[in-house]
Parts: C-alpha cells; sequence; structure tokens
C-alpha cells in the first residue's frame, strides 16, 4: 500500500487528466491506468461547481482527486488555489506546483517551499513537486511535505529519469514517500523510477500523448508494479566481470 498522509491506495501510479483528445478517451486510460489517484490543475475547474467538469467523465468514487496548483508562479498564488479546492470540497490533498521558469516549467525551490510550509500549517495534505535536489527534498519534508515529488526531468518532455544519482538520494533519504514526478516517456522509464526504489510515479504527457492512450496506459500500470516487485525482490550486483549462469563445480564425473 501507498500511505499519503491518512490517505491509502494500493496502485502506485498517480495518473494526470490533462492533454486527452477527448473526455471518454481520458476516462478509457484511467480505468486501464488503475490508477486511484488522479491529479488535475486547478485552474481548468470551475471551483464553483462542486464536479470538477474537466473529470466529467471518471468514476470519482474509484479515485481520490489531487488537485495541482499549475501555472501558480508565487506561493501566494498556490495558497490561494489550494485554499480554494479546500473551501470547494473538492481535496484536503493538494500537488504544489509554483513554476519558476516559463522554458522549463522548472519548479521555483523558494516558492516551493514556501507554500509547503503554509499549506502544512492550515492542514493540507501536501505533496510538492520539486526538482531533483536532494537537499531541497530534504527541507520540504522538514517543512510538513506528506510525499516530495522530484521530477525525472522537465514536464512534458518524456526525456525519462535525468539524474538518478539524485534520485536515488532523494528516496534513500526520504521519510515520507517519493513520488517520481514528470518527464516519464516510457514505462521503461515509470519501471526504472519503481526500481531505484521510489514509492509512486506521476505521469500524464506519456499516456494522453501517446498514440493510444489506453493501451499506454495499461503499459504504465504494468511497468508501476514491475518496477516496485523488482525493487523489493532484489536485483543481481552489477559485476565488471563473466560468470557461467551454469557453474560447473560440484558436478559428478
Ligand atoms: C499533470 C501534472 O501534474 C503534470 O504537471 C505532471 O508533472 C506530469 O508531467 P508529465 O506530463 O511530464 O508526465
Amino acid at each position: 500500500m501507498l500511505k499519503i498522509g491518512p490517505y491509502e491506495v494500493e496502485s502506485r501510479l498517480l495518473l494526470g487528466t490533462g492533454k486527452f483528445e477527448n473526455l471518454d478517451l481520458q476516462a478509457a486510460a484511467v480505468e486501464a491506468s488503475g490508477t486511484e489517484i488522479l491529479t488535475f490543475a486547478l485552474r481548468r475547474v470551475n471551483l464553483e461547481r462542486p464536479e470538477p467538469d474537466a473529470l466529467a467523465h471518471v468514476d470519482r468514487s474509484k479515485h481520490r482527486l489531487l488537485p495541482n496548483t499549475a501555472g501558480a508562479k508565487t506561493a501566494e498564488e498556490a495558497v490561494r488555489l489550494a485554499r480554494l479546492a479546500r473551501a470547494s470540497k473538492l481535496s484536503d490533498m493538494v500537488k504544489v506546483e509554483v513554476i519558476g521558469d516559463d522554458e522549463t516549467l522548472l519548479p521555483d525551490p523558494v516558492g516551493t517551499l514556501e507554500a509547503t510550509r503554509q499549506l502544512v500549517d492550515e492542514g493540507f495534505i501536501v505533496l510538492p513537486y520539486t526538482s531533483d535536489d536532494p537537499v531541497l527534498a530534504q527541507r520540504l519534508e522538514e517543512a510538513g511535505a506528506h510525499a516530495v515529488m522530484p521530477g525525472a526531468s522537465p514536464i512534458g518532455s518524456g526525456q525519462g529519469i535525468l539524474n538518478p544519482l539524485h534520485l536515488k538520494l532523494i528516496i534513500c533519504r526520504a521519510k515520507v514517500p517519493v513520488i517520481v514526478d514528470a518527464g516519464i516517456g516510457s514505462p521503461a522509464d515509470a519501471a526504472a523510477a519503481m526500481e531505484l526504489g521510489a514509492d509512486g510515479v506521476l505521469l500524464n504527457t506519456a499516456v494522453s500523448g501517446a498514440k493510444d492512450p489506453v493501451g499506454m496506459a495499461r503499459a504504465m500500470n504494468w511497468a508501476v508494479k514491475a518496477g516496485h516487485l523488482a525493487y523489493q525482490s532484489g536485483r543481481v550486483p552489477k559485476k565488471e566481470t563473466a560468470s557461467a549462469s551454469s557453474p560447473t563445480a560440484g558436478l559428478l564425473d
């Protein structure tokens, strides 16, 4: 089980709901992914209505919502969006996204930390999207984040894991769940994140932008499970020399 604050889910795949060609395709991909946590940009939702239009076709009884503050450029904006989401009864769990650079969409570390502190103080379950900086991830955890979400590579880039060493450091040091977020391009990337020991993976573009989003959602579902099982099973150490797979020592003549 993946436990984030008070919430427990079985699936370790978190799915973004943006950029699907239509809402039927989005709902079918969500179903195939097996995800239990769906993220969506608060800016895309009419907060005066209890049901977010962007998720109109998704069976809400099966999914927990993780609104995100995409589009916020300051801590204040992110906090305001999160408060609106809670006031609209969407969720008390929020993915903090404070973007610091329009070209790379990399997070603003100072704003992310400030927003995390403030929202934790206000009783939210806070999942900040962060760069793959191990020091910042630690500061976010100290600020009370319920999970940290380091990017594998820039949002929407599909480049996969650019710095496995940093991700591994974050994973080894964290006492809260680490969910690798953004830049996952293929099931191999998702499995690699899980094999590093991540607690979960959040992705969007790799599924919504695939030729067959439903097939890709299913593949991601399997990849996350396979990667997690592989991590738990313990891979063989890498060696520089060969060793025969069928040793002859000890056999009778
Ligand atoms: C939907 C969401 O939260 C994105 O901002 C997230 O970071 C996913 O990134 P990819 O689209 O690269 O998977």
